[in-house]
């Protein structure tokens, strides 16, 4: 990406578009729970700009892709022996310094055989 166009993409986030995720400009349907969104070459490509949990440029999170891969296989383990479902209706949203769910979220977990 050209320096002028990310220039131009982090501004548009940042300043036009603020909060970014929960604008339909940047997410397509963003109160929607799409996690397909997230695949590569699925429908609009999502600005690179528009959600940054581990920061960006010369100090941005180094432990970046160790978490990444923490978290997959997390899921993929815990997917791989549980069927997990919840019965308790909609989650809404606390900010308590980070974004957060605004009660405990008591998954059901039963033991796939
Ligand atoms: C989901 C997990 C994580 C998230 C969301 C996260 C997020 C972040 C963010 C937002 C920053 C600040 C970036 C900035 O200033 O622009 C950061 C910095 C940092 N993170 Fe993470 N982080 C995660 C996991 C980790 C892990 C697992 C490690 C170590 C193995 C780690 C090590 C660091 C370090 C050392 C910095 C400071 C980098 C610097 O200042 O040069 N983080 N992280």
């Amino acid at each position: 990406m050209e320096p002028v166009e990310a220039i131009r993409n982090a501004f548009e986030v940042f300043v036009l578009l603020k909060p970014a995720g929960t604008s339909d400009q940047a997410f397509p349907r963003a109160l929607e729970f799409l996690p397909e969104r997230w695949l590569r070459g699925e429908g609009d490509r999502i600005n690179s700009y528009a959600s940054l949990p581990f920061g960006i440029g010369t100090r941005m999170c180094i432990g970046k892709r160790f978490a990444e891969m923490e978290i997959y296989t997390l899921l993929a383990r815990m997917f791989h022996r549980f069927d997990v479902s919840w019965n308790h209706g909609a989650v809404g949203t606390k900010t308590q310094f980070i974004l957060m769910p605004d009660r405990p979220l008591n998954f059901t977990f039963t033991k796939r055989t």
